[in-house]
């Protein structure tokens, strides 16, 4: 498989530097301006009231902006334990019990992936979320009881790139939900920054920004171009990141100025010449391109759609004018696809 910058996974030794470049606190993290403002009303009133969790707090965007990392934040910033788990790991309801029932006073409970919770853990979350209590069955058949246990209280931080896959009754036992957007340019330019001094990598300001403009508004694609350029500066030049430096190894790599990489420009390409503009469903332009339809929805998609390249139609996606445009095709005349509006 080839080694894709966007991949939501991360390995081993990733993790690791990944661990070394999380910011701690809320000051330190850098952009979503709009969350931390209210994430930090939470806390201080939290705070002021001296109670020991805070609303549930539901997190939502595409991969790699940063919600892993704002979880770890909250907890720091309540002063409690952070436990975390996955949707996909909790398989039955009873792992779920086991998990809540070890749960110290005013920890924090990351269930990152939670649109991938079982149903009949998801509605034994309801009431452990609700009133702090937990509804167990002993026994089985007619003689069977229900017993109702309490639980401390604590916080549930639920991540997802898949809102919408959420079932309404879950959703409304979130008290604050957050969109992670993309990073502008400025704050990528700031976390590029902080990173290369964490890392101790020689940049110069342009070289930085040129890192930041290809980083598809992500931190986690940020950190890996600085992680790779800085390997070229190595090998190709004297260390020092500098402008030109950035360009040749991001050349190199298939970025390009806009932060598009191969799989991309294959999807786009996809569509417009073998779709005719499209519209295309998503399963057919999965097969067409030999990808995973998850990833294409969850990775690439999205920042497709926010530069207005594709847009979504009942029908499938079609490519937009913008697309035609940044890979130098002529777009179709007045009633080719690129002129349906999307519906709000
Ligand atoms: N606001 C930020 N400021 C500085 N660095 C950040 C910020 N957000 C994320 N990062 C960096 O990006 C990396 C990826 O972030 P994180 O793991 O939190 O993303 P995520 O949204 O949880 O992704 P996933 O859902 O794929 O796990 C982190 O290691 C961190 O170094």
């Amino acid at each position: 498989m080839r080694d894709r910058l966007v991949s939501p996974k991360i390995s081993e030794e990733e993790e690791i530097i990944e661990g070394s470049l999380r910011p701690r606190r809320l000051a330190e993290y850098i952009g979503q301006d709009k969350i931390k403002d209210n994430l930090s009303i939470l806390l201080e009133a939290a705070r002021r009231r001296n109670e020991s969790s805070i609303d549930h707090v539901l997190l939502y965007g595409p991969p790699g902006l940063g919600k892993t990392t704002l979880c770890n934040i909250i907890a720091a910033e309540m002063g409690v334990n952070l436990r975390t788990t996955s949707g996909p790991a909790i398989e039955h309801a009873g792992d779920l019990a086991s998990i809540l029932t070890a749960l110290q006073p005013g920890e924090v409970l990351f269930i990152d992936e939670i649109h991938r919770l079982a149903r009949p853990v998801e509605e034994r979350l309801y009431s452990a979320m609700e009133d702090f209590a937990l509804d167990v069955m002993i026994g089985k058949g007619p003689s069977a009881k229900s017993l109702r246990l309490s639980l401390p209280p604590f916080t549930v931080v639920g991540a997802t790139t898949r809102v919408g896959s959420l079932t309404a009754p879950l959703r409304d036992r979130f008290g604050a939900i957050y969109r992670m957007e993309y990073y502008d340019i400025d704050a990528l330019k700031h976390i590029v920054t902080r990173s290369a001094r964490i890392l101790k990598v020689p940049a110069e300001i342009d070289g930085i920004a040129e890192i930041a403009s290809r980083a598809r508004g992500t931190p986690r694609i940020v950190n890996r171009l600085l992680k790779r350029v800085r390997d070229y500066a190595q090998v190709r030049a004297d260390g020092m990141i500098t402008r030109d430096v950035a360009r040749a190894a991001l050349d190199a790599m298939e970025v390009d100025e806009i932060g598009l990489d191969q799989t991309d420009r294959h999807m786009l390409l996809t569509i417009i010449q073998k779709f005719n503009g499209g519209p295309v469903g998503l399963d057919t332009l999965a097969a067409s391109t030999s990808e995973d339809s998850e990833t294409i929805e969850d990775v690439y998609e999205p920042y497709l759609l926010q530069l207005g390249f594709i847009a979504r139609t009942p029908r499938g996606r079609i490519a937009m004018r913008a697309a035609y445009q940044h890979l130098g095709l002529v777009p179709p005349q007045a009633d080719g696809p690129t002129l349906w509006t999307p519906q709000p």
